[in-house]
């Protein structure tokens, strides 16, 4: 093992070993038989004791440093040494919530591989798109751990009569900043009330009957003050790990009063009050490697295929993932790398022509069919050579192993989703690289990370364009071309245009993934909103960023009068300036 990998092993994993956590010393076996794990993350030392001594816990840890087994193994360890021993006739005991589908049959295999060998204790899962009444019937059976999205949970708890959980011990919020900024807040707080887990003087029916104290657990890499209330809602003198303390209590201060729902109200009005308060640095993987790259719009289709092209043909075997802010520019980009076969010679006969990338896309968003998004979650874990195109469904807690690289092609917006979306490459002190595309407009959002401590830099991309054969060599390039007037991109961009033009299909799926991503683009909020300016957007280039020789001409119109709105608005508004300034005088 080098240095590097060595002191990357020491700031990853603790010295000590799970069982002096104090863990069963069977379900220490299952950890190291069946997850393979020898010895603990250094947030799992930490957690696991604070969590089995009842404690009601606030983590907050970086991506990839084991966060779920931190939570599930002390409950295990505990459910296990029941005497009598528990089965499903009791109902539920914990019950872990999660934003997504995704995550919530993650967290589920999980747990299915830790329980092999305590039998008795049942795992199960309840989430939105799957069917009710299956769902029902296994809920009517029992269910011991039960991992579930809070809108379906929800649902059982109000209509499913036979939903056993008067034995409910522990309440988790996996990835708790993002169930309430999915617009959960009131869902949670209905879940709090029902099952009697509320703090703030709400005492529930089923908190006074049932047998076991209480523990509740809120865990995410990035915390906001969204996370800070619920925290005041639901926990009791909670332990904070990886967290300063200071800043929770200052925060949790300022919202002594209000719902979960109303905060979310909060946002929408003010959204900079929420920006300012999760400034401060976020924990990113230190072996992570950050890199931006300076795209035109017009040029930015071309610049990601090449990308790709160079990253799948330098490493034979590996994963990469990339975000979109819409479904449908996942299903364009999708079709079109599934589809766009070219050579860059003289010839385009169909003999030289071949896939312009030749690895499996997959692709995944919330408007798929749940039978699609299950097999897609399924092969992205176990193929070795993938690319998959994603909205931000797959930025939060997903683990795919070895993802090489991250590219952010659409921005993410706030911060924190920045953190997330990195976050499923360099997992567990791997290696892994992530590039985040920003058009010349749109730079200023590289300060807006700085002030999180989040630092990149610059991507060697003329470099890259270089390296790419044109007509059977490598074009002798004029030293300070740009990336518009580069040879590589113009040929590539013509191509392009001439396959989506050629193809109706290709051609619709262009409009509307041009549409949907300008109207993405007009719902970044506050601070964001003057980093990513709709009004300094050429629209003919971002038509050209889909391969469509012309701007669709209903979105133009559609966009126009929204900007003549704007401006009318805006006119209206100085008015009232005016009004205002001469009443004072
Ligand atoms: N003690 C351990 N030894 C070896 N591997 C581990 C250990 N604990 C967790 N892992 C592995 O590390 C990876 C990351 O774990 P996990 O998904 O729980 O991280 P996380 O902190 O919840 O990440 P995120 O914030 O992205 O949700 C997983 O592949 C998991 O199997």
């Amino acid at each position: 093992m080098n240095n590097k990998k060595k002191e990357t092993v020491k700031e990853i994993f603790a010295s000590c070993s799970f069982t002096s956590l104090g863990l069963h010393s069977t379900l220490c076996d299952q950890l190291r038989e069946r997850l393979g794990f020898e010895a603990p993350t250094l947030v799992q030392a930490e957690a696991i004791p604070v969590i089995l001594a009842g404690r009601h816990v606030l983590v907050n840890a970086a991506t990839g440093t084991g966060k779920t087994v931190a939570y599930l193994a002390p409950i295990i360890h505990h459910l296990q040494s029941y005497t009598p021993r528990i089965d499903r006739s009791y109902g539920t005991f914990a019950l872990v919530l999660v934003p997504t589908r995704e995550l919530c049959l993650q967290v589920f295999e999980i747990l299915h591989k830790l329980l092999h060998r305590f039998h008795w204790i049942v795992p199960g899962y309840v989430m939105g798109g799957e069917n009710r009444s299956k769902e029902k019937a296994r809920l009517r059976k029992g269910i011991s751990i039960l991992v579930a999205t809070p809108g379906r949970l929800l649902d059982h708890l109000k209509n499913t009569t036979a939903f056993l959980h008067t034995n409910l011990r522990w309440i988790i919020f996996d990835e708790a900043d993002r169930i309430l900024e999915l617009g959960f807040g009131k869902e949670i707080e209905e879940i709090l009330d029902i099952l009697g887990s509320r703090n703030d003087g709400f005492v529930g029916k089923e908190k006074e009957d049932s047998n076991f104290k209480r523990q509740n657990l809120l865990l995410s890499a990035t915390l906001n003050e969204k996370v800070n209330n619920l925290a005041r809602i639901s926990l009791e003198e909670p332990v904070m790990i990886g967290l300063d303390d200071k800043k929770v209590q200052q925060d949790a201060s300022h919202e002594q009063s209000g719902s979960l729902g109303s905060v979310v109200d909060k946002e929408l009005e003010h959204p900079s009050a929420v920006m300012s308060s999760s400034s401060g640095d976020y924990n990113l993987p230190a072996q992570l490697v950050q890199k931006y790259v300076k795209v035109p719009c017009g040029s930015r289709l071309v610049v990601l295929l090449s990308i790709l092209k160079h990253l799948f043909e330098r490493e034979a075997s590996q994963k990469v993932v990339v975000f979109f802010s819409t479904c449908d520019a996942v299903d364009f980009h999708y079709s079109l790398l599934s589809k766009f076969q070219w050579s860059p010679y003289a010839q385009q006969d169909a003999e030289t022509k071949q896939l312009f990338l030749r690895c499996k896309t997959f692709r995944l968003h919330g408007n798929m069919k749940q039978e699609d998004r299950r097999t897609t979650f399924g092969a992205i874990k176990t193929e070795k050579l993938a690319l998959l195109l994603s909205t931000d469904v797959a930025a939060r807690g997903l683990d795919f192993p070895k993802v090489k690289c991250i590219i952010q092609y659409d921005s993410p917006g706030e911060a924190t989703e920045y953190v997330h979306r990195v976050g499923r490459t360099a997992r567990l002190g791997e290696r892994g690289d992530s590039l985040l595309f920003l058009q010349p407009i749109e730079v200023d959002y590289l300060q807006d990370l700085e002030k999180h401590g989040v630092l990149l830099t610059e991507y060697p991309l003329l470099k890259v364009l270089d390296g790419f054969p044109l007509y059977g060599h490598v074009p002798r390039v004029k030293k300070f071309v740009s990336t518009e007037s580069h040879p590589w991109v113009l040929t590539l961009q013509k191509a392009l245009e001439s396959f989506v033009s050629a193809e109706p299909k290709m051609k619709k799926l262009a409009q509307n993934a041009f549409c949907s991503w300008v109207r993405a683009y007009t719902a970044h909020r506050g601070e964001l909103k003057r980093m990513f300016m709709v009004k300094k957007l050429h629209l003919g280039h971002v038509a050209k960023s889909f391969a469509l020789k012309e701007q669709p001409s209903l979105v133009g119109k559609s966009f126009q009068s929204q900007s003549k709105k704007r401006k009318r608005d805006q006119k209206q508004k100085g008015q009232q300036k005016k009004r205002k300034v001469s009443g004072k005088t």
